[in-house]
């Protein structure tokens, strides 16, 4: 069988490429295109071989487009247009523009290709951008499922809610093809999860409490969950460390739910030298009320977006690596400290950063993916925030393919 002849649009560090290597496809890059230097020095140590384009999309002919001959598209357009708490300029922001080029580009194409496979943020779906996209596949004759996922789905213990596009050309339909829906799982996930409640039915009672809601439903507070201590308190009130009560039993759920693998599976040796990861005492003692703090034996964690490591608020979950310390403990009563006690108290959780490695654990990048050694530990973080997760992706280019 001839390999499939792939083009990687905003290639950034690879996720996509590397996604379509888990999957197993018999696949070739033909062309990667970005124009972040950085990003393209980390794209082309992984893939030395793969034709890396350096250049804007928009800067591309037809001739040259229609000359690569590609079967697939794979794409995850800058999202910042898109984002919840952002602007949302859509298809008015400048940075939407070479994404609305490749959809006028489309359906002039000698050869349209056979598969095309979009990534993009939570917002995307309710765009303008989403409707002219959805507007050009449909005229071309493709067949097309949207998704909202996240890795829970998967086991992984990392949000990261995505919205996903697959579309295949003049084929029958999908047989899991949910016209006018977005779907929240997987196709086979309802078969795996009816399977796993059945085992969970029989061996353990308890298990009762993990409904047919997905993860990520429960991550967004969907499910009222097990009986947790907090329960008497009213809606709404918030308990130490400004988290409310429904806050509280969601963490509590997701870490007992163990269909998804504890953190302590994507961790770097104890033994590395972390010193550089450790909170400075002044964020510590600015935003330790704001932290995602959790443990090794954690089943989540936050999205790590590109500011990790550089703001504190919202940027992803910090490891508490005195595990042995209750936070309750440390946090209780302790807005009526002196400063110089507030900071050891909250030293004693010794909190550290994720590695950039460990990130990648998280993201499915496999060990042998790496970075350029000039490249910083902040620049890391800023490429792994703005890439993918490669296992969620590999699934759906298998479900594209099948
Ligand atoms: C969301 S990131 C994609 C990340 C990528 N999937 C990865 O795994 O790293 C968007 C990428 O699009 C690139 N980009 C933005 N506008 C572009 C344009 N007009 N032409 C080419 N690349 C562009 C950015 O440099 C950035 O790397």
């Amino acid at each position: 069988m001839a390999a499939l002849r792939v083009l990687e649009l905003y290639s950034g560090i690879g996720g996509m490429h590397q996604a379509l290597r888990e999957s197993c496809t018999c696949a070739e890059v033909v062309a990667a295109v970005d124009v972040n230097t950085l990003a393209n020095d980390v794209y082309k140590h992984n893939f030395p071989s793969t034709p890396l384009w350096a250049k804007t999309i928009e800067g591309i002919t037809l001739e040259e487009f229609d000359r690569l001959s590609f079967d697939m598209i794979l794409m995850s357009p800058p999202c910042q247009p898109f984002t919840r708490i952002g602007l949302r300029g859509d298809v008015s922001d400048p940075r939407t523009k070479s994404f609305l080029y490749i959809l006028d580009i489309l359906p002039r194409l000698q050869k349209l290709p056979k598969f095309l496979l979009l990534e993009n943020v939570k917002g995307f779906e309710s765009s303008s951008a989403r409707n002219e996209l959805l507007q050009t596949l449909a005229t071309c004759g493709f067949k097309y499922q949207e998704f909202l996922l996240s890795p829970t789905c998967l086991g992984i213990p990392n949000s990261r809610l995505r919205y996903f596009l697959v579309a295949k050309l003049h084929q029958e339909p999908f047989s899991f093809q949910a016209p006018g829906q977005i779907l929240t799982r997987f196709p086979d996930q309802d078969a795996e999860d009816l399977l796993k409640e059945k085992v969970t039915d029989k061996t353990d009672k308890v298990g009762e409490t993990s409904s047919s809601l997905s993860s990520e439903e429960k991550n967004l507070g969907a499910n009222s969950g097990p009986d947790c201590s907090s329960k008497s308190l009213p809606k709404g009130a918030f308990l130490f460390k400004l988290e409310t009560v429904e806050e509280m039993e969601r963490k509590h759920n997701q870490d007992n739910d163990s269909s998804i693998q504890m953190l302590k599976d994507f961790l770097e040796e104890e033994n590395k030298d972390m010193s550089q990861y450790f909170l400075p005492p002044k964020s510590l003692l600015r935003y330790a009320f704001l932290l995602d703090i959790v443990k090794p034996t954690c089943r989540r964690s936050t999205c790590f977006t590109k500011g990790y490591g550089h703001y504190v608020e919202g940027t992803g979950s910090v490891l508490q690596t005195a595990v042995d310390v209750q936070l309750e403990s440390v946090f209780k009563h302790i807005d009526e400290l002196p400063e110089d006690e507030k900071l050891v108290k909250l030293s004693s959780l010794k909190l550290r950063y994720f590695t950039p490695r460990e990130i990648a654990n998280l993201h499915g990048f496999p060990l042998e993916f790496g970075f350029p050694e000039k490249v910083t530990v902040k620049q890391c973080y800023r490429l792994l925030g703005n890439s993918l997760n490669v296992r969620v992706v590999a699934k759906l280019i298998s479900i594209l393919l099948e």
